[in-house]
Protein backbone atom coordinates (compact mmCIF):
# COMPACT_ATOMS: atom_id res chain seq x y z
CA UNK A 1 0.00 0.00 0.00
CA UNK A 2 1.35 3.35 -0.90
CA UNK A 3 1.61 6.40 1.87
CA UNK A 4 -0.66 9.30 0.99
CA UNK A 5 2.68 11.43 1.85
CA UNK A 6 4.49 9.98 -0.21
CA UNK A 7 2.63 9.72 -3.30
CA UNK A 8 0.32 12.51 -3.63
CA UNK A 9 1.45 16.16 -3.16
CA UNK A 10 -0.36 19.51 -1.88
CA UNK A 11 -2.71 19.84 -4.33
CA UNK A 12 -3.46 15.85 -4.12
CA UNK A 13 -2.09 14.97 -8.01
CA UNK A 14 -0.35 11.66 -7.58
CA UNK A 15 2.88 12.26 -8.28
CA UNK A 16 4.35 10.67 -11.56
CA UNK A 17 8.26 11.82 -10.79
CA UNK A 18 9.40 12.82 -7.50
CA UNK A 19 13.58 14.72 -8.06
CA UNK A 20 15.67 15.12 -5.27
CA UNK A 21 19.04 15.86 -5.93
CA UNK A 22 21.22 16.57 -3.51
CA UNK A 23 24.30 17.04 -5.57
CA UNK A 24 25.59 15.51 -9.15
CA UNK A 25 28.80 15.89 -11.38
CA UNK A 26 30.77 14.57 -14.28
CA UNK A 27 33.98 12.39 -13.57
CA UNK A 28 36.84 15.31 -12.89
CA UNK A 29 34.26 17.94 -12.68
CA UNK A 30 32.52 20.72 -10.54
CA UNK A 31 29.78 20.40 -9.10
CA UNK A 32 27.16 20.47 -11.78
CA UNK A 33 23.80 20.79 -10.29
CA UNK A 34 23.33 21.03 -6.55
CA UNK A 35 19.76 20.80 -4.15
CA UNK A 36 17.51 20.03 -6.81
CA UNK A 37 13.93 19.52 -5.92
CA UNK A 38 10.59 19.19 -7.94
CA UNK A 39 7.46 17.05 -8.76
CA UNK A 40 5.35 15.88 -11.67
CA UNK A 41 1.90 15.36 -10.79
CA UNK A 42 -0.46 13.38 -13.13
CA UNK A 43 -1.65 15.95 -15.96
CA UNK A 44 0.61 18.13 -15.42
CA UNK A 45 3.04 19.74 -17.94
CA UNK A 46 6.23 21.28 -16.02
CA UNK A 47 8.76 23.17 -18.14
CA UNK A 48 12.50 22.79 -17.40
CA UNK A 49 13.97 26.22 -18.38
CA UNK A 50 17.46 27.81 -18.16
CA UNK A 51 20.63 29.36 -19.82
CA UNK A 52 23.15 27.23 -21.79
CA UNK A 53 24.96 25.35 -19.19
CA UNK A 54 22.46 26.02 -16.38
CA UNK A 55 22.24 22.10 -15.89
CA UNK A 56 18.91 20.95 -17.81
CA UNK A 57 20.47 18.04 -19.90
CA UNK A 58 22.46 17.19 -16.79
CA UNK A 59 18.64 16.49 -14.75
CA UNK A 60 17.62 14.63 -17.11
CA UNK A 61 20.77 12.74 -16.88
CA UNK A 62 20.49 12.35 -13.72
CA UNK A 63 16.71 11.06 -13.89
CA UNK A 64 17.22 8.68 -16.88
CA UNK A 65 20.21 7.38 -14.35
CA UNK A 66 23.32 8.40 -16.47
CA UNK A 67 24.62 10.91 -14.49
CA UNK A 68 28.48 9.54 -13.58
CA UNK A 69 28.10 11.19 -9.96
CA UNK A 70 24.89 11.28 -8.53
CA UNK A 71 23.51 11.90 -4.83
CA UNK A 72 20.22 12.00 -4.16
CA UNK A 73 16.76 10.28 -5.08
CA UNK A 74 14.71 9.74 -8.27
CA UNK A 75 11.02 8.42 -8.10
CA UNK A 76 9.27 7.42 -11.04
CA UNK A 77 7.62 4.17 -12.17
CA UNK A 78 8.07 4.77 -16.12
CA UNK A 79 8.87 6.61 -18.80
CA UNK A 80 8.96 7.45 -22.44
CA UNK A 81 12.05 9.70 -23.20
CA UNK A 82 12.51 11.47 -25.97
CA UNK A 83 15.92 12.97 -26.74
CA UNK A 84 17.15 16.35 -28.76
CA UNK A 85 19.31 14.08 -30.48
CA UNK A 86 17.38 10.81 -31.80
CA UNK A 87 18.70 7.30 -31.33
CA UNK A 88 17.80 4.34 -33.31
CA UNK A 89 18.30 0.78 -33.46
CA UNK A 90 20.93 0.39 -36.11
CA UNK A 91 19.14 -1.43 -39.43
CA UNK A 92 16.08 -1.26 -37.88
CA UNK A 93 13.38 -0.02 -40.41
CA UNK A 94 11.09 2.35 -38.83
CA UNK A 95 8.01 -0.06 -38.78
CA UNK A 96 10.15 -2.55 -37.48
CA UNK A 97 10.86 -0.18 -34.83
CA UNK A 98 7.42 -0.52 -34.16
CA UNK A 99 7.07 -3.85 -34.17
CA UNK A 100 9.66 -4.37 -31.40
CA UNK A 101 8.02 -1.92 -29.56
CA UNK A 102 4.99 -3.37 -29.45
CA UNK A 103 6.98 -7.19 -28.47
CA UNK A 104 8.17 -4.98 -25.16
CA UNK A 105 4.71 -3.95 -24.20
CA UNK A 106 1.55 -5.91 -23.00
CA UNK A 107 -0.89 -3.96 -25.04
CA UNK A 108 -4.14 -5.30 -27.53
CA UNK A 109 -2.22 -5.50 -30.57
CA UNK A 110 -5.05 -4.41 -32.97
CA UNK A 111 -5.24 -1.25 -31.14
CA UNK A 112 -1.76 -0.57 -30.94
CA UNK A 113 -1.21 -0.74 -34.23
CA UNK A 114 -4.04 0.97 -35.72
CA UNK A 115 -3.03 3.91 -33.03
CA UNK A 116 0.76 3.61 -34.86
CA UNK A 117 -0.82 4.20 -38.40
CA UNK A 118 -2.62 7.00 -37.46
CA UNK A 119 0.62 8.71 -35.73
CA UNK A 120 2.67 7.68 -38.54
CA UNK A 121 0.18 9.77 -40.98
CA UNK A 122 -0.68 12.72 -38.74
CA UNK A 123 3.35 12.94 -38.61
CA UNK A 124 3.41 12.34 -42.39
CA UNK A 125 5.97 9.48 -42.21
CA UNK A 126 3.62 6.78 -43.48
CA UNK A 127 5.53 6.44 -46.64
CA UNK A 128 8.86 6.08 -45.62
CA UNK A 129 7.97 3.65 -42.41
CA UNK A 130 9.83 0.27 -44.16
CA UNK A 131 13.18 2.84 -44.91
CA UNK A 132 16.04 3.18 -41.99
CA UNK A 133 15.61 6.26 -39.90
CA UNK A 134 19.02 6.91 -40.54
CA UNK A 135 17.93 7.78 -44.25
CA UNK A 136 15.80 10.64 -42.40
CA UNK A 137 15.94 14.12 -41.96
CA UNK A 138 16.28 15.13 -38.75
CA UNK A 139 12.77 16.24 -38.57
CA UNK A 140 11.22 13.05 -39.61
CA UNK A 141 13.54 11.57 -37.42
CA UNK A 142 12.42 13.65 -34.23
CA UNK A 143 9.00 12.56 -35.64
CA UNK A 144 9.75 9.16 -35.49
CA UNK A 145 10.71 9.04 -31.82
CA UNK A 146 7.73 10.90 -31.46
CA UNK A 147 5.37 8.38 -32.43
CA UNK A 148 7.59 5.79 -30.54
CA UNK A 149 7.71 7.44 -27.31
CA UNK A 150 3.55 7.98 -28.03
CA UNK A 151 2.78 4.51 -28.55
CA UNK A 152 3.87 3.49 -25.11
CA UNK A 153 1.46 5.93 -23.41
CA UNK A 154 3.48 5.63 -20.31
CA UNK A 155 2.14 7.52 -17.47
CA UNK A 156 5.37 10.52 -17.58
CA UNK A 157 7.04 11.69 -20.93
CA UNK A 158 10.53 13.31 -20.60
CA UNK A 159 10.98 15.64 -23.49
CA UNK A 160 14.05 17.28 -24.15
CA UNK A 161 13.91 20.69 -26.80
CA UNK A 162 11.58 18.93 -28.71
CA UNK A 163 11.10 22.12 -31.28
CA UNK A 164 14.11 22.93 -32.69
CA UNK A 165 13.91 20.44 -35.98
CA UNK A 166 10.35 20.26 -36.11
CA UNK A 167 7.82 21.69 -39.14
CA UNK A 168 5.13 24.08 -37.27
CA UNK A 169 2.67 21.74 -38.63
CA UNK A 170 4.46 19.25 -36.58
CA UNK A 171 4.77 21.50 -33.37
CA UNK A 172 0.98 21.45 -34.09
CA UNK A 173 0.59 18.01 -34.00
CA UNK A 174 3.30 17.42 -30.90
CA UNK A 175 1.46 20.15 -28.65
CA UNK A 176 -1.99 18.38 -29.34
CA UNK A 177 -0.43 14.65 -28.58
CA UNK A 178 0.57 16.43 -24.98
CA UNK A 179 -2.85 17.73 -24.85
CA UNK A 180 -4.09 14.50 -25.46
CA UNK A 181 -1.63 12.50 -23.32
CA UNK A 182 -2.00 15.01 -19.96
CA UNK A 183 -5.73 14.97 -20.12
CA UNK A 184 -5.34 10.64 -20.03
CA UNK A 185 -3.56 11.83 -17.12
CA UNK A 186 0.41 11.62 -17.95
CA UNK A 187 2.75 14.21 -16.65
CA UNK A 188 5.06 15.63 -19.07
CA UNK A 189 9.20 16.85 -17.72
CA UNK A 190 9.60 19.34 -21.05
CA UNK A 191 13.18 20.81 -21.20
CA UNK A 192 13.09 23.78 -23.94
CA UNK A 193 14.87 27.02 -25.13
CA UNK A 194 11.59 27.95 -26.85
CA UNK A 195 9.58 30.53 -24.00
CA UNK A 196 7.12 31.67 -25.72
CA UNK A 197 5.74 28.02 -26.46
CA UNK A 198 6.87 27.15 -23.04
CA UNK A 199 4.50 29.93 -21.72
CA UNK A 200 1.57 29.11 -23.73
CA UNK A 201 1.88 25.08 -22.57
CA UNK A 202 3.44 24.61 -19.53
CA UNK A 203 1.26 24.62 -16.23
CA UNK A 204 4.66 25.18 -14.13
CA UNK A 205 8.29 26.04 -14.68
CA UNK A 206 11.66 25.26 -13.06
CA UNK A 207 13.84 27.97 -13.77
CA UNK A 208 17.64 26.97 -13.36
CA UNK A 209 20.85 29.20 -13.17
CA UNK A 210 24.53 27.88 -12.18
CA UNK A 211 23.03 24.16 -11.15
CA UNK A 212 20.99 25.80 -9.32
CA UNK A 213 17.14 26.23 -9.07
CA UNK A 214 16.16 30.22 -9.24
CA UNK A 215 12.23 29.86 -9.21
CA UNK A 216 9.71 26.96 -9.34
CA UNK A 217 6.00 27.31 -10.15
CA UNK A 218 3.30 28.68 -12.40
CA UNK A 219 4.08 32.19 -14.09
CA UNK A 220 2.48 33.97 -11.64
CA UNK A 221 5.59 32.43 -8.90
CA UNK A 222 7.95 33.22 -12.08
CA UNK A 223 7.07 36.95 -12.05
CA UNK A 224 6.81 37.63 -8.51
CA UNK A 225 10.26 36.04 -8.25
CA UNK A 226 11.16 38.53 -10.60
CA UNK A 227 8.91 41.67 -9.43
CA UNK A 228 7.64 41.78 -13.63
CA UNK A 229 4.10 41.89 -12.98
CA UNK A 230 2.31 40.76 -16.17
CA UNK A 231 5.48 40.05 -17.39
CA UNK A 232 6.35 37.30 -20.41
CA UNK A 233 7.99 34.33 -19.35
CA UNK A 234 10.67 35.42 -21.57
CA UNK A 235 11.19 39.00 -20.00
CA UNK A 236 11.20 37.29 -16.59
CA UNK A 237 13.74 34.85 -17.21
CA UNK A 238 16.10 37.03 -19.00
CA UNK A 239 15.71 39.28 -15.66
CA UNK A 240 16.30 36.65 -13.31
CA UNK A 241 19.20 34.28 -14.66
CA UNK A 242 20.96 38.14 -16.03
CA UNK A 243 20.57 38.77 -12.01
CA UNK A 244 21.65 35.73 -11.11
CA UNK A 245 24.93 35.86 -13.68
CA UNK A 246 25.43 39.41 -12.18
CA UNK A 247 25.57 37.65 -8.66
CA UNK A 248 22.87 39.49 -6.89
N1 LIG B 1 30.19 15.50 -20.24
C1 LIG B 1 30.46 16.52 -19.43
N2 LIG B 1 31.62 16.57 -18.73
C2 LIG B 1 31.91 17.58 -17.89
N3 LIG B 1 31.08 18.63 -17.68
C3 LIG B 1 29.92 18.66 -18.35
C4 LIG B 1 29.54 17.61 -19.26
N4 LIG B 1 28.32 17.91 -19.78
C5 LIG B 1 27.96 19.07 -19.22
N5 LIG B 1 28.90 19.52 -18.37
C6 LIG B 1 28.84 20.76 -17.56
O1 LIG B 1 27.69 20.71 -16.74
C7 LIG B 1 27.10 22.00 -16.63
C8 LIG B 1 25.62 21.86 -17.01
O2 LIG B 1 25.54 21.45 -18.38
P1 LIG B 1 24.19 20.93 -19.05
O3 LIG B 1 24.55 20.26 -20.32
O4 LIG B 1 23.41 20.17 -18.04
O5 LIG B 1 23.46 22.33 -19.34
P2 LIG B 1 22.11 22.66 -20.14
O6 LIG B 1 21.29 23.52 -19.23
O7 LIG B 1 21.50 21.41 -20.64
O8 LIG B 1 22.67 23.56 -21.32
P3 LIG B 1 22.19 23.77 -22.87
O9 LIG B 1 21.03 24.72 -22.80
O10 LIG B 1 23.37 24.42 -23.47
O11 LIG B 1 21.87 22.44 -23.44
C9 LIG B 1 27.90 22.92 -17.53
O12 LIG B 1 28.77 23.65 -16.71
C10 LIG B 1 28.67 22.00 -18.43
O13 LIG B 1 29.92 22.54 -18.76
Amino acid sequence: MLKYSEEYGESGGYMLLTVDIKEAKYINSQVVLNDIQFTIPDGRLVGLIGPNGAGKSSIIKSIIGVMPVFEGEIDYKEYSYIPERPIFYEGLTLWEHIEFLYSTLSVDEEVFFSDAEGLLEKLKLSSVVHDLPDSFSKGMQQKAMIVLAFLRKPSLYIIDEPFMGLDPQAINIFLQLIKHEKERGAGVLLCTHALDTAEKICDEFVLLSNGKILVQGELRAVQKESQLVGGSLFDCFNLLTERDTDGG
